[in-house]
């Protein structure tokens, strides 16, 4: 089983990110998705190579943001890819079946489409307004994951579903409802002052019904 909690990492700087991504490890979070936008190839390696070696102490798996050759150099544990991204398949054939490789979503006919191409999860978003993305796709708030979950369900359909964009903790109950997976989460771990409390809440909420 995925983790279900998704920490996509923020910071301008090495420094910034490496600091953002070692607090969230440090107080609980076991899934980092490394997203460093507009960089130098030397930053993005300089980077992931620091984010691996943090994310295996911690044991938490790591997957790169966008940069499928960057996953493939260091070896990360698989990589995310939204619409206008590098296609699933050409991943699949760089990264090979044992890498993760999710893929972004906004409605039914995404997921259907995803899934013939061979992913192995979806981000499904955005939730709500958010200032951590430009360009969101069309907001799908509580009605929206109801009507997707639904058909998910009506088809059959088993994969991972992360729900992403805005998300606070108070949002988390009423979107486990919906039949989600997990969520992926950037601002508010990235923000908060209480990180451990935070994270703490978060895990409880999305592992309650869980059986070992
Ligand atoms: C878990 C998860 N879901 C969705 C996204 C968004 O990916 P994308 O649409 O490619 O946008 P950028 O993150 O690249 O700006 C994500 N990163 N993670
Ligand atoms: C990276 C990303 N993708 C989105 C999508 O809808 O595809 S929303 C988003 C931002 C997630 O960060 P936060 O938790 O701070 O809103
Ligand atoms: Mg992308």
């Amino acid at each position: 089983m995925y983790n279900k909690l998704q920490y996509i990492s923020q910071g301008n700087s090495i420094e910034a990110q490496l600091y953002n991504i070692h607090q969230a490890l440090d107080n609980g979070c076991d899934w980092v998705q490394m997203r460093f936008k507009n960089q130098t190839s030397k930053n993005s390696f300089a980077l992931a190579e620091a984010v691996k070696f943090l994310c295996e102490e911690y044991l938490a798996n790591f997957i790169i943001n966008d940069n499928v050759y960057l996953a493939q150099q260091i070896a990360a544990d698989g990589v995310h890819l939204g619409l206008s991204d590098t296609k699933i398949d050409d991943a699949r054939a760089i990264l090979g079946n044992t890498k993760i490789i999710g893929a972004t979503a906004n409605t039914f006919e995404d997921i259907t489409t995803h899934i013939k191409n061979g992913c192995d999860y979806i981000g499904l978003g955005p939730f709500q307004f958010t200032t951590t993305k430009e360009k969101l796709s069309p907001i799908l708030g509580l009605e929206g994951y109801h009507e997707i979950m639904q058909k998910i369900k009506n088809h059959n359909l088993e994969i991972p579903i992360y729900a992403i964009g805005g998300i606070t903790l108070e949002n988390v109950d009423q979107l486990i409802e919906t039949g989600i997976h997990g969520i992926a989460v950037s601002g508010i771990i990235t923000k908060s002052p209480e990180k451990g409390k935070l994270i703490t809440q978060l895990n409880e909420k999305l592992y309650a019904n869980v059986i070992i």
